[in-house]
């Protein structure tokens, strides 16, 4: 699972995301009628576990910042930040000042990239072209990659996706079945990837977190369900399928 717009709703401050309240005990329901629960996310794995509760998930792993980060059993283990983010970190306000970025922009630091948000300006959108290009250049003269989100771009390193990611999870744990569920571009790759696995012996699904701000996604999913209320009723669903028909 994706974690924002997944598991938890989206909310004008990153830092006031929570996961939806049952998507924590569901989980917890799930976790012993499959082999393995994985949260993928652009968030700094520790991040995710405390706004998700998700150390209250016996096993679940998470998979933070694209796939650089993995969390376990409450050990967190992430290569050193690229030295690029530190020259994209020094350089951003004064590019945001020679924008004269619009009040509400804000950098979220996440040590291994950097976000600038754009949700809290008078005009989303219209912060999001302006600061487009010149982001881009910066990632270019820094080694970065730019990741598009919603109402974000983030600046990171490149090497891991959360396609990467999640292939890698699905390899290690010799699933022979997997579902993945997200909302935003960066859960494409995370499509492709069950799109490829599927090409071979692992059965997959995809499903969408739908939203009236993401519609590309939806129209690749094998399904798709209301934001994170519709994942959280997919989710007490699936722990009754598995659980011999009783209610979630
Ligand atoms: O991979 P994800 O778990 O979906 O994380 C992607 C990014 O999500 C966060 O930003 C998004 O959610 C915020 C809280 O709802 C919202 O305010 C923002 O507009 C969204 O873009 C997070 O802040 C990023 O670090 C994640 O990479």
């Amino acid at each position: 699972f994706d974690f924002d717009g997944t598991l938890a709703p989206v909310v004008p401050d990153p830092r006031d995301a929570r996961a939806h309240p049952r998507a924590a005990p569901l989980l917890r329901a799930l976790s012993p009628l499959v082999r393995s629960i994985a949260v993928v996310t652009g968030r700094p794995a520790e991040r995710a576990v405390e706004y998700g509760g998700l150390d209250s998930v016996p096993g679940i792993v998470v998979l933070g910042q694209y796939g650089r980060e993995r969390w376990e059993g409450g050990v967190l283990s992430a290569p050193d930040p690229s030295p690029g983010v530190q020259q994209a970190r020094d350089a951003l306000p004064e590019l945001l000042k020679d924008l004269e970025a619009p009040e509400g922009i804000w950098v979220e630091d996440k040590g291994q990239a950097l976000a600038v948000h754009t949700r809290r300006t008078a005009d989303p959108e219209a912060a999001l072209d302006l600061v487009g290009t010149p982001l881009a250049e910066l990632a270019s003269e820094t080694g970065l990659l730019v990741e598009p989100g919603r109402l974000v771009i983030e600046l990171r390193p490149g090497g891991a996706d959360k396609g990467v990611a999640l292939a890698g999870f699905v390899a290690e744990q010799g699933a022979e079945s997997v579902l993945y569920t997200g909302d935003d571009l960066g859960d494409v790759a995370a499509f492709d990837a069950v799109e490829r696995l599927r090409l071979g012996t692992v059965a997959g699904i995809t499903v969408c977190s739908g939203s009236a701000e993401v519609r590309g996604l939806a129209e690749r999913a094998d399904l798709v369900v209301d934001g994170p209320d519709g994942v959280v009723e997919l989710l007490a669903e699936l722990a009754a399928a598995l659980d011999g028909g009783r209610p979630g």
